[in-house]
């Protein structure tokens, strides 16, 4: 039986031997091989933190000690050790493990997002509050990437910690060299010149008012576990620094120097050799235009927030390497130093997942807006990304931006529609631009039989009966949609307006002629495009009934994108049927009756 069968929690480490342990770590790379290969998942940074979890399990006792993960992609060895083991094959699968921490699978669990460079701020957090409570001899230890340490909020965090050094947060460094890529940056150097130590090693963090104990080889448990031991008796700050290795132990992940296998996908389903060809990803399209857009405009820069390859600018940036801008995990810098390269005379294009953009938005809203800055700001994974968990759905840009003053918000629905509302954004001075596009394959194109106004018309009911507003890719679902409509005798129109923000007053003025509108967008329903439209159309003085079809406004836990999308009554079923319930309630009322909603007169002695 495999020793590791008999870890049903963190103490059974504890009387394990050295040869022991290593024989665990062994056995757990051999299982998160064989899971994440079939699930997918960050299979290269869990790899690399095999020894520095089993250390840290030995050291402290959670969850009385408690160990928080920055980012959270690489707690699945924390998992393993945790009474998890036997779950991974239904990982990232819905009801399944997340690939992130969860405090409803475990007490051993903390920060279940995914957002990048907050931990270090929850520990400051945390290990103030339990000084304040008499709680203090429970350890407080925060496991942060030196791509996530590239993140601004960690350094904000740093300094805080650094400002009281009677209270007690042990930083464990994971330095494996990387976030995808070689991260960047003056302190990447230094960390790398820190790996190599000379005399006068660690000082920054010093300087900073935390201590120092490293570089620790992060493959060595016991090497760790004495290095931890000692932080822990340091009573105040300190940064343990561990080199690691990402992808250890996999060859895949050595040969690939992209990533090291930061993500690897699911393996695809047996007999599932589709025959027909799959369309081109929405990111490798955007990829292909951007390159040639950039043959065109030697004005227009790309940047990145340490995801290069992800975001599509791989070739990019071999054709224009000095036009393409890493920043590391920095995504207010990106937002507001784009703002210095457009007063440059440049026009920055800036590519980052939508849910990250979040956290740029005071940049882009008083840095870029506020100064008309012709800036491309390009969200891939807009929309439900699925089985990422709930921090990872882009489910809040067209509710923030929409909120910026002067911006203009573009969805395409196909890849035909990207490559020109990119080039449109692209060609736009007069402010900024958004660009969003969603997870995946882009599908087909979806032709329009008409244009009018700057919209494409794709199906035209000249009865006027329904409009169906399709916002991007809900192109697609508003078709079946009307399809379904059309088999109860409901006729409908399905419009895509290419740049959903601002509302086009031509879509105002020719839904106010229809008798009931739905709106369709992959964005939580709060602020969003349909929102928006109610508003126009209210102000507009239109009386025409709205239905806004969008994520509802909760957090949603992982699943595949239909599943999410099926969960928030996102199909084609359930909107033709809700859409056909809300005509013929209207329709209903629109017809002369004998007697409004309210009485007519006060019934006597009842
Ligand atoms: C704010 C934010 N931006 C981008 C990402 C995407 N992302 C996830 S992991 C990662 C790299 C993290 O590198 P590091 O912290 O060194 O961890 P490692 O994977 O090397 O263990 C990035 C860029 C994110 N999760 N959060
Ligand atoms: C942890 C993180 O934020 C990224 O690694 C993200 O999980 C990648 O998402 P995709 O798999 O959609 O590229
Ligand atoms: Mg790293």
């Amino acid at each position: 039986m495999p020793l590791l069968e008999t870890i049903a929690g963190p103490g059974d480490l504890r009387a394990l031997s050295p040869a022991e342990l290593d024989t665990v770590a062994g056995e757990i790379r051999e299982l998160l091989i064989d899971k994440v290969t079939r699930t997918g998942g960050h299979l290269g940074p869990n790899l690399g933190v095999v020894e520095l979890t089993i250390a840290l399990h030995r050291v402290f006792d959670s969850p009385r000690d408690t160990l928080l993960w920055d980012t959270g992609h690489q707690s699945y060895v924390h998992k393993v050790l945790t009474g998890r083991q036997h779950d991974f094959d239904g990982l990232r699968s819905e009801g399944g493990l997340s690939g992130y921490p969860s405090r409803a699978e475990s007490r051993h669990d903390v920060i279940e997002n995914s957002h990048a460079s907050t931990a270090l701020s929850y520990a400051d957090g945390l290990a103030r509050a339990r000084a304040l409570t008499g709680d203090g001899s429970r350890a407080v230890v925060a496991v942060i990437g030196d791509g996530a340490l590239t993140g601004g909020l960690a350094w904000e965090a740093l300094n805080n910690l650094g400002g009281h050094r009677d209270i007690p947060v042990i930083v464990v460094l994971n330095d494996n060299g990387r976030s995808y890529a070689p991260t960047v940056g003056g302190f990447a150097a230094h960390l790398r010149r820190l790996r190599d130590p000379d005399p006068g090693h660690g000082n920054v963090f010093r300087e900073l008012g935390l201590g120092y104990l490293g570089p620790v080889d992060g493959h060595d448990i016991a090497a760790v576990e004495d290095a931890l031991c000692r932080a822990r008796g340091t009573g105040g700050p300190v940064v343990v620094h561990v080199v690691t290795q990402k992808g250890r132990g996999w060859e895949p992940a050595r040969r690939n120097d992209l990533d090291r296998c930061h993500v690897v996908r699911a393996a695809p389903p047996p007999g599932n050799g589709s025959s027909a060809p799959a369309s081109p990803s929405w990111t490798s399209v955007f990829g292909a235009e951007i390159v040639r857009i950039g043959e065109e405009r030697p004005d227009v820069v790309a940047v990145t927030a340490a995801m290069l390859e992800p975001v599509g600018l791989l070739e990019f940036q071999r054709r224009f390497p000095e036009r393409t801008i890493d920043v590391g995990i920095a995504e207010q810098h990106a937002a507001a130093s784009a703002a210095g390269l457009v007063y440059g005379g440049l026009h920055p294009v800036l590519a980052v997942y939508a849910t990250f953009a979040n956290r740029a938005f005071d940049q882009f809203l008083v840095d870029v807006a506020l100064h008309r800055c012709p800036v491309t700001l390009v969200l891939d994974r807009a929309g439900v990304t699925g089985d990422d968990g709930p921090s990872h759905n882009g489910m809040w840009d067209l509710t923030v931006f929409q909120a910026v003053p002067g911006v203009r918000i573009a969805a395409p629905r196909d890849a035909t529609r990207l490559r020109g509302l990119l080039r449109e954004a692209v060609a736009w001075r007069q402010g900024p631009t958004v660009v969003r596009f969603p997870k995946g394959r882009t599908g087909p194109d979806v032709p329009a039989i008409a244009t009018h106004a700057g919209m494409d018309v794709l199906r035209n009911d000249p009865g006027r009966e329904v409009l169906l507003v399709a916002a991007g890719p809900m192109a697609g679902l508003a078709l079946e949609v009307s399809d379904l409509l059309a088999a109860e005798g409901i006729g409908s129109t399905v419009v895509d307006p290419r740049w959903v923000s601002p509302v086009n007053p031509e879509l105002v003025r020719a839904a106010a002629h229809f008798r009931f509108v739905a709106c369709l967008e992959d964005n939580g329903r709060t602020g969003g495009i349909g929102a928006a439209i109610g508003q126009a159309l209210g102000d507009a003085g239109a009386t025409t009934p709205l239905r806004c079809f969008g994520l509802p406004q909760e957090f949603q836990a992982h699943g595949s994108r239909g599943q999410v999308l099926a969960r928030c009554g996102l199909t084609a079923e359930q909107v033709a049927a809700e859409v056909s319930d809300g005509f013929h309630r209207q329709t209903t009322r629109l017809r002369p009756s004998t007697s409004g909603p309210f009485p007519t007169r006060t019934t006597r002695g009842k």
